[in-house]
């Protein structure tokens, strides 16, 4: 399957500091991605470069098998702060999209405008922060982009349509040739609603592939105290922490596990998650990409 986002070296300074540095990144079609990552990690940046919004200071990023930017119609975005006009009311906003999308879907921006029991009349301006969110998201998923690209797209939602709105991504990636890349500090919405994980951390891509590859291939380990380099060679060291006694690891092996020392726990998304973010951030360790 070709990539929809294929970054090379892709890395962002603003003055001195470094926002995204060192990515790497070949994500498949057909994939909900959920790009996770504390504040301030360089999410926003990623996004922004894949939709060309901003330039790379190193490497280059291609999405859809163009240069980032080329691809207008092909390519939706929903910005983190949910940009609307103030003054237009919702239905000039579907006008507005029907004009400036060539594959515009009214039938599925009015339904979800009716089933979301938006005003067409109301101004944009007057609408409620969820509501807001909810209008740009319709005009998103109503341009039929091939790659939709959401940063914190449920951050402003109730916990009803929020599972509401991811379950409807789910759909349309199942119905329609559509991949999502969307940010979210939230695990339990990644799990509920993506395939596909990056996990960001101090600018730079810890891990990322699959989620039901990187479960099949993460462990942990807790046994008798242990030195790292008594470890076989295929099993790298994600975090460990040590007792006088006992030694918990968790590591990542594409081997299975025989060693009778250890009891050996499967880990959840979340675990993996956490495990990635709370680690000491080695650049010279190699990132770590899991496909299938
Ligand atoms: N326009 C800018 N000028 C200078 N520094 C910036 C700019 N935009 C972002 N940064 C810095 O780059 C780093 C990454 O920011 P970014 O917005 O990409 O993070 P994020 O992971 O999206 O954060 P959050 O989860 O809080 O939205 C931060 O240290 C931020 O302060």
């Amino acid at each position: 399957m070709s990539a929809v986002v294929d970054a090379q070296g892709l890395g962002k300074k603003y003055g001195r500091r470094w926002a995204l540095t060192d990515c790497d990144l070949e994500i498949p079609s057909g994939h909900v991605v959920g790009l996770v990552g504390p504040n301030g990690a360089g999410k926003t940046t990623l996004l922004n470069l894949a939709v060309g919004m901003l330039s790379p200071t190193t490497g280059a990023v291609q999405v859809l098998g163009a240069p980032a930017g080329t691809q207008q119609a092909k390519v939706g975005y929903v910005a983190q702060d949910t940009p609307t006009y103030v003054r237009l009311s919702v239905a000039d906003h579907l006008r507005l999209g029907a004009r400036l999308n060539p594959n515009w879907d009214d039938s599925l921006a009015q339904q979800r405008i009716q089933h979301l029991r938006l005003d067409p009349k109301q101004r944009a301006g007057k609408l409620s922060g969820g509501q807001r969110a909810q209008l740009a998201l319709t005009l998103g998923l109503a341009k039929r982009p091939e790659l939709l690209v959401l940063d914190e797209p449920v951050a402003a939602l109730d916990p009803l349509a929020r599972r509401e709105f991811l379950q409807d991504l789910m759909e349309a990636v199942a119905d329609q040739e559509l991949s999502v890349l969307l940010s979210s500090h939230l695990v339990s919405d990644i799990e509920r609603a993506c395939d596909y994980v990056i996990v960001l951390v101090d600018s730079r891509v810890q891990v990322s592939g699959e989620i039901d590859a990187l479960l099949d291939t993460h462990y942990r380990l807790t046994g008798p105290r242990r030195d790292p380099k008594d470890l076989p060679r295929g099993q790298f060291v994600v975090t460990a922490s040590h007792t006088d006694r006992q030694s918990t690891y968790l590591i990542r092996t594409e081997q299975p596990i025989h060693d009778p020392a250890w009891t050996v726990t499967r880990l959840t998304l979340e675990d993996l998650v956490l495990a990635y973010m709370g680690r000491d951030v080695q650049p010279e360790r190699p990132v770590l990409e899991v496909q299938r």
